[in-house]
């Protein structure tokens, strides 16, 4: 992936597609939810764009561009940058739901972090550590994610 450093600008845009697991509506807002999490806790502000050039395009693939069928991989996402930089893709070979697993809303929240430009953490406490459970806790970041987001922007 072009793991690019950091955006350039404190507002940044995104467009979304969708999975057959849950109506438009709710990844619609389970998005938009995953992306105020980074919001809260920084200066960035992210917006929801109608135009493809959009900094962030959100996807779900799988049949065509397979990533490993259901478990194993998730999702990924490109560093920020231009053209594919910032775009997240989920694996449509998982189930995605809106309550236990897989959690849209988590592992976007994440996947977003990748887009901005975090790596991992060892804290498993953190929101940016490798491994996804579903038990998550209601204030998604630890304070080590809030102090590396505010580290970067
Ligand atoms: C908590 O959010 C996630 C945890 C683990 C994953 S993952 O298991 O898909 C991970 C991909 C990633 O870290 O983004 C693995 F390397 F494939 C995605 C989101
Ligand atoms: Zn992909
Ligand atoms: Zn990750």
């Amino acid at each position: 992936h072009i793991q690019g450093t950091r955006w350039n600008k404190n507002v940044i845009t995104y467009i979304g597609r969708y999975t057959r697991d849950l109506p438009r509506s709710t990844v619609d807002s389970l998005v938009e939810s995953a992306f105020s999490v980074w919001a809260r806790a920084s200066s960035l502000t992210f917006v929801r764009s109608h135009t493809r050039n959009a900094d962030i395009m959100v996807e779900f693939h799988g049949d065509l561009y397979p990533f490993d069928g259901p478990g194993g991989t998730l999702a990924h996402a490109f560093g920020p940058g231009l053209g594919a930089g910032g775009d997240t893709h989920f694996d449509d070979d998982e189930h995605w739901t809106a309550g236990e697993t897989f959690n849209l809303f988590v592992v976007a929240a994440h996947e977003f972090g990748h887009a901005l430009g975090l790596k991992h953490s060892r804290n498993p406490d953190s929101l940016m550590y490798p491994t996804y459970r579903s038990s998550r806790p209601a204030n998604l970041l630890s304070r080590e994610d809030v102090a590396n987001i505010n580290a970067l922007y």
